[in-house]
């Protein structure tokens, strides 16, 4: 009995072991078909809102993220780009598996890693590593710059055996331009565009193929953000990456991205390539944010009309029916509230043809390219009906006059 028993148990194993292979095997075959590197579907957040101090009841839910989809492709850039608690960082984490997800999934090179544990989910975060917004704060100032780069190599001692180690955070100092005499130095001792290098030195210490950056130049001076973007550029180029690189300003992402997605209240809402979002965005949102981008000549910024959003970031505990972002729209209808948009390309551009700029995914109810949709083309439209009811009206006074006459 017990020995038939254990059978069973070696054959149902061994059915596991092989189907796990299968899936494996075909996850790689789809990734080597040119499928996306990181594939994101459905992803969701969702942190409980509790109330009482013995009996937590659960009274509601902060939906951080609401269905995120996008595909990431080797070697490109994707920004993230969106205000402040819009779901950026919470997408990041989930990526990097430091945040469970409520819902949805995340593949990589074909392979369904949203709920790794153990030593599957240690190979993959070797993969998938992540830069950190501050680095004023991100780097513990107690430890080494030799003892930060090197940290990663006590959880992966594959990839640096002992004796390697401080040999390979010499080169990692060195190719993010950095003296590799200053190894034994303290976070303190260097600049904030410094100390975001070393903060990048350390994610590039296990090799990864995926960098997920979060807001890695915000807290730095512009000219500092500058070189932090070109270094991470070089790096690309270097070392075969891809990036996620999530900012609060369009202006940051569009010289590092090949595509940028933009977020609102826990929902992508516009995604397209660098020129379908500068030049032809067609999300009331992405077009308001763009509007605020600063321009440096003056003969463009003179002609350009500034979109200003009234009200808040509604609470994404409790986000707004339909389209969450109908409550700042000027655009907004009843079908708004009731209708929420999905991300694909808009009924309102489905004539356009595929190569047209305009014909992206946003998720808009009446989206249109700019000069179609700013208010002031609505004012001016309804001058225009008001001028042809006028000469409308003029025309019946002649005709009467005539036939009087
Ligand atoms: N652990 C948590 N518990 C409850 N709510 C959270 C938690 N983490 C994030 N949130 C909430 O989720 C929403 C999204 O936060 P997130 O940090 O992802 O936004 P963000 O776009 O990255 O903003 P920022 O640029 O300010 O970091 C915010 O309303 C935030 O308050």
């Amino acid at each position: 009995m017990h020995a038939d028993h254990s059978g069973r148990k070696e054959a149902r194993e061994e059915g596991w072991t092989a189907r796990k292979l299968l899936a494996k095997s075909r996850a790689e075959t789809a990734y080597a078909a040119g499928e996306p590197i990181l594939e994101v579907r459905d992803l969701a957040k969702h942190f409980p809102l509790t109330q009482g101090i013995l009996l937590r009841r659960q009274v509601g839910a902060v939906k951080a993220v609401d269905g995120v989809s996008f595909d990431l492709h080797r070697g490109e850039t994707l920004g993230i780009v969106g205000e402040s608690g819009c779901g950026k960082s919470t997408v990041a984490k989930m990526i990097t598996h430091l945040e469970r997800p409520t819902a949805g999934t995340i593949r990589y090179k074909g392979e369904d890693i949203t709920h790794l544990s153990g030593r599957a989910l240690k190979a993959v975060r070797r993969n998938i590593q992540m830069v950190f917004q501050d680095p004023y704060t991100s780097l513990n100032p107690r430890m080494t710059v030799g003892d930060i780069i090197g940290e990663p190599f006590d959880i992966h001692p594959e990839v640096a055996p002992k004796g390697d180690r401080r040999a390979k955070v010499r080169e990692l100092l060195d190719v993010v331009g950095l003296n590799p005499e200053y190894i034994n130095r303290y976070p303190h001792q260097f600049s904030g565009g410094q100390r975001q290098r070393i903060g990048i030195a350390r994610g590039l210490a296990l090799r990864p193929e995926i960098i997920v950056a979060d807001e890695p130049v915000s807290a730095l001076d512009v000219s500092v953000q500058a070189q932090v973007v070109n270094l991470m550029e070089k790096l690309q180029n270097e070392f075969d990456l891809s990036y996620i690189f999530i900012a609060h300003d369009l202006s940051v992402v569009r010289h590092i991205s090949d595509r940028v997605g933009v977020m609102y209240l826990g929902k992508m809402v516009e995604l397209g390539t660098d020129e379908q979002i500068y030049e032809h965005p067609t999300h009331p949102y992405t077009q308001a944010l763009l509007s605020a981008v600063p321009v440096p000549d003056p003969e463009a910024r003179e002609g350009r009309e500034r979109i200003v959003l009234e009200g808040d970031v509604p609470s994404p505990a409790n986000p707004p029916s339909g389209c969450h972002f109908r409550t700042r729209c000027w655009k907004a209808q009843e079908r708004c509230t009731v209708e929420e948009p999905l991300l694909a390309v808009p009924e309102t551009l489905e004539q356009t043809p595929p190569d047209d700029p305009a014909h992206h995914p946003s998720a808009c109810h009446f989206a249109a390219e700019k000069e179609e949709v700013l208010p002031s083309q609505e004012s001016r439209d309804s001058q225009e009906s008001e001028e042809s009811q006028g000469a409308q009206e003029s025309q019946e006074s002649r005709d009467s006059q005539e036939g009087n006459a």
